[in-house]
């Protein structure tokens, strides 16, 4: 397996917020470059897929502090597929998407997770699960209890969203980045030998669901 990648960029200065990596992973059109898009310019519109790979950025504010989202948003299509992993590296969270309408993006989107896991260390990379397309709801192919059941037996976040209603999608990134402070604040407290153990038996990672 290989090595763990779990501390985002050291500061420059003290005031510059903390920066961490996100990635959006998940099959072709399930809506991950419009998630992106939604959250960073509250925006919706068709989008061609995506090659290789978009970059976005956004400082979010929780509560007092503030980090700064690398946004990393992979092309989903088959023929990419090759390339993704490569862009896994250095991840601190992983948004893993599939469409709420296509049973199949939901099978993928497990099937993403065990590659992630090739790649970084299960315990140190932050993963939620992201049903889209909620609007859709009349073509529903994932329900809701589905989605949650996985979620909880990986020990992931989950949430259902609608990038093109604008539903829970903040919600989503916000979630994302209140954990990865506080993981990281732990980890900033954590005595030096405790540090050594987790090296070794990392803490798993919190089930969490969220209402939808
Ligand atoms: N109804 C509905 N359509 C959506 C939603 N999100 C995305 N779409 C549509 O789904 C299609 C694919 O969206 P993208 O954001 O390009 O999907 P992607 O996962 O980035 O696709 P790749 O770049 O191929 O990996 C587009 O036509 C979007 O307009 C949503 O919440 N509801």
């Amino acid at each position: 397996m290989a090595q763990a990648h779990r501390t985002p960029q050291p500061r420059a200065v003290p005031s510059q917020p903390r920066a961490f990596k996100l990635v959006l992973l998940g099959s072709g059109s399930v809506g991950k470059s419009s998630l992106a898009l939604r959250y960073v310019k509250n925006d919706f519109k068709n989008i061609l897929p995506t090659v290789g790979c978009a970059f976005f950025t956004k400082v979010v504010d929780v509560g007092t502090a503030s980090l700064k989202l690398e946004i990393w948003d992979t092309a989903g299509q088959e023929k990419y597929h090759s390339v993704c992993h490569l862009y896994f590296r250095g991840a601190n969270a992983a948004l893993l998407v599939y469409d709420i309408t296509s049973k199949d993006s939901f099978l993928k989107a497990q099937q993403w997770l065990k590659d992630l896991e090739k790649e970084l260390h299960p315990e140190e990379v932050l993963v939620m699960l992201v049903g889209n397309k909620t609007d859709l709801s009349e073509e529903r192919e994932v329900t809701f209890q589905e989605g949650k059941e996985f979620a909880e037996s990986q020990k992931l976040l989950f949430m259902e969203t609608s990038a093109k209603l604008n539903y829970q999608v903040s919600e989503v990134f916000s979630a994302v980045a209140q954990e990865l402070l506080q993981r990281d604040d732990r980890e900033d407290q954590a005595p030096q030998e405790d540090a050594a153990v987790a090296l070794n038996e990392g803490p798993a990672r919190q089930a969490k669901c969220c209402a939808h």
